[in-house]
């Protein structure tokens, strides 16, 4: 048989697989991305990207000024979930812009960057396996194709088959929350740029302009102890979604009335991974550090992991120094902001008197709690 060798094999092409493809091949390497998709596809509805990411696109050349099918964030107005009332209105991170974009959209440019730059793409390549050896990895893809490749980057998702390589068996930890997403048409409805969380019992809804603000991006998450699929990214029920959020009322409430295709991403977690890299083989994106919504810092981050881990081969000579550089520098940051996720996620679900009183707080002081997030946005891999 055959066997391809390829130098650089990035394993899924999702946001951050894409992302450390790119940011590879510009850097002068050659990239293989092996996505077991048919086609490069996502599923459901926008991405917050906030400057830090914002960043990392710019230095790839994904993103302009301004940058292409986003839109711009003027800031969060925070309402009841009963009538609608605004609680507070909270200005966008001091750091600089946040943008959303469609998640296809951003798939889409950076998969042409990834074709510009020279990178091939192998769709319908699901890697089942990937054994390191001392001077190369050798990958198995399900047709029974294998490949070998002298560095191999595991970009496979919040479900990653091959964290489990460096880390062992670790199942992923169902959340108990349920993401329901859906865009819809909004065409001359939004008069500024602004997202809107509105907080009700346990549950609470985000929506947000995307495209010059002709379409609006619905996130709806709440509590589902009652939750038995294993699916992550499902067909949902879009009455099923109404009935349970059918006490919120105003534009929220109109806003889940119009909505007739819905899809279901049940929140399963994996703490941040022990180990990212060994040998020649790492993890990057959410394979090493899944992370609640709550912050909308997944794919930040996972931008983020590309361009520190195409630095790191500026630095660093041999695969190996440089994976454990990219790993030494990564791991604390990500570790932060997965943290910072998880605890934002608290205030999001908290009922009866904690509800009203973290409400209260946020419309006295949320400008001065969002400022403490500012470590978040104000770092800058690129500088
Ligand atoms: C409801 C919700 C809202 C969110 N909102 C935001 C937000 O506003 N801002 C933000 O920054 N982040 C947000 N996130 C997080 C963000 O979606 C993820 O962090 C990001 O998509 C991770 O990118 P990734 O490339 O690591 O993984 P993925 O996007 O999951 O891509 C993995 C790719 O690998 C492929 N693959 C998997 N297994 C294999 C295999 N064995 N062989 C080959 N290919 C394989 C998959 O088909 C897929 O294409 C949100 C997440 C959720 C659930």
């Amino acid at each position: 048989m055959k066997i391809d060798v390829l130098k650089f094999a990035v394993v899924g092409g999702g946001i951050g697989g894409l992302a450390a493809a790119v940011a590879l091949q510009q850097r002068g390497a050659q990239v293989t991305v092996l996505e077991q998709a048919p086609e490069l596809a996502e599923v459901g509805a926008g991405l917050q990207i906030s400057a830090n990411g914002m960043a990392v696109l710019r230095a790839l050349g994904v993103a302009g000024s301004p940058p292409e099918a986003a839109q711009i964030s003027h800031g969060t107005v925070l309402r009841d979930y009963r009538r609608g009332r605004v609680i507070s209105r909270v200005p966008p991170p001091a750091a600089g812009a946040t943008y959303y974009y469609h998640r296809a959209d951003l798939l889409d440019l950076l998969r042409d960057a990834a074709l510009r730059s020279g990178v091939e793409l192998r769709l319908n390549a699901r890697v089942t396996h990937v054994r390191k050896h001392p001077s190369d990895a050798e990958i198995s893809l399900r047709d029974g194709t294998r490949l070998r490749a002298e560095c191999v980057i595991a970009a496979d998702g919040g479900r990653s088959h091959l964290r489990p390589v460096l880390n062992g068996t670790e199942a992923p930890r169902f959340t108990h929350q349920v993401a329901w997403r859906a865009t819809i048409p909004w065409a001359d409805r939004t008069a500024t740029p602004m997202a809107t969380l509105t907080m009700g019992p346990g549950r609470h809804v985000v929506t947000y302009p995307l495209r010059d603000q002709s379409q609006m991006n619905i996130v709806a998450i709440e509590e589902r102890s009652d939750w038995t699929e294993e699916g992550w990214k499902l067909e949902g029920d879009a009455g099923d979604l109404r009935a349970r959020f059918a006490d919120f009322g105003g534009v929220t409430g109109e806003i889940l009335a119009r909505i007739d295709k819905v899809n279901i991403w049940a929140l399963f977690l994996r703490p941040v991974a022990q180990k990212w890299q060994n040998g020649r083989v790492a993890l990057l994106g959410d394979a090493a550090h899944p992370t609640l919504p709550f912050m909308a810092q997944g794919a930040c981050l996972a931008l983020e992991d590309a361009w520190v881990l195409r630095r790191a081969f500026d630095d660093q000579s041999g695969i190996q120094r440089a994976l454990a550089a990219y790993e030494a520098r990564r791991r604390p940051r990500a570790r932060a902001v997965v943290s910072a996720a998880a605890s934002n996620a608290r205030n999001f679900h908290l009922k009866g008197p904690a509800r009203i009183a973290a409400q209260a707080a946020l419309s006295l002081i949320g400008r001065r709690l969002t400022r403490s997030y500012d470590w978040i946005y104000d770092y800058d891999p690129t500088a």
